[in-house]
């Protein structure tokens, strides 16, 4: 419909068309037919309160609920300065030895000036962000909204609840600089591996990735050489940022070498 024709845009129009079929215009998307709603306006669909809601949960304004999240991820963590991921099982129980290195972890990261990010859950999460937060340093969480909602652990200073997994996956890479990976399960190997694949194609530089625990990890690490690496699946040079330890310290070491590395003493400043 043109603007200058006289009608409210995206209403019924005439079109002197095979039997004046309603038209109806919503920007690029033009729709015919029994595709127009029932004839609404749009403000009268907004102030009829009792009317359907179902456009609400339509994919085109979804998107906005998806910028909301960016944005709000974005706004939130902008200024955090450098942080390190945390992720592990939301099952680990608090008399577990991996919720203690998680404890520890949380702790020796602020200790040594970084914020801790986590996924906000229970378990090694709710660890992590504990130690972090004793610690008088900034503990981060990263919510996910699930069927069965845990919420955020009580551990959580800065807290931002996700709808979409792939829009909080975007801020654990963006705001961490590297990641400690304790013992977990899909969603734990799921980080690593986005983690990995990020570092594979470049998404990422000098980010490292250290698994706390060989009895859990090894047997994964020897897979992922003896296997993928062996029959030509990956490189090298994709395992080289990641480590293997026991050592909470030296796992921190590792993330404090990446950033002396990765933010070298600022240049001279030029005379104005
Ligand atoms: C399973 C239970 C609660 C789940 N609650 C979670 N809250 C926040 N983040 C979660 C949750 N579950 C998984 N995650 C993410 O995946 C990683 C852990 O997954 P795993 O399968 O347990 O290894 C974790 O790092 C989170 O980012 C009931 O207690």
């Amino acid at each position: 419909m043109s603007a200058d024709d006289g009608r409210e845009p995206g209403t019924t129009r005439p079109s002197g068309k095979p039997n004046h079929q309603p038209t109806k215009q919503l920007g690029p998307v033009t729709l015919r037919r029994q595709q127009v709603d029932g004839g609404s306006t749009t403000d009268q669909r907004l102030l009829d309160t009792g009317g359907p809601t179902d456009w609400l949960h339509a994919d085109p304004w979804r998107v906005l609920r998806i910028q909301a999240e960016f944005v709000e991820g974005f706004g939130a963590l902008a200024e955090l300065g450098p942080a390190v991921g945390v992720f592990g099982s939301a099952r680990t129980p608090a008399d577990h030895p991996s919720y203690t290195l998680a404890e520890e972890a949380g702790r020796r990261l602020v200790d040594a000036g970084f914020a801790v990010i986590t996924g906000g859950g229970p378990g090694a999460m709710e660890a992590a962000n504990k130690g972090a937060s004793e610690a008088g340093g900034t503990s981060v969480g990263l919510g996910i909204e699930l069927p069965f909602e845990s919420g955020l652990n009580p551990w959580v200073d800065v807290g931002i609840n996700f709808r979409y997994f792939f829009a909080r996956k975007t801020m654990f890479v963006k705001y961490a600089q590297g990641f400690l990976v304790l013992p977990g399960g899909l969603g734990t190997l799921d980080e690593l591996f986005e983690a990995l694949t990020l570092v594979q194609t470049r998404k990422v530089t000098s980010f490292p990735v250290v698994l706390i625990g060989h009895d859990y990890w090894d047997g994964l690490v020897g897979w992922l050489r003896g296997t993928a690496l062996a029959e030509g699946k990956l490189s090298e040079q994709d395992l080289d940022v990641l480590t293997v330890t026991d050592d909470v310290e030296e796992a921190v070491a590792t993330m404090v070498r990446a950033r002396e590395g990765r933010f070298p003493s600022p240049p001279p400043r030029r005379a104005e």
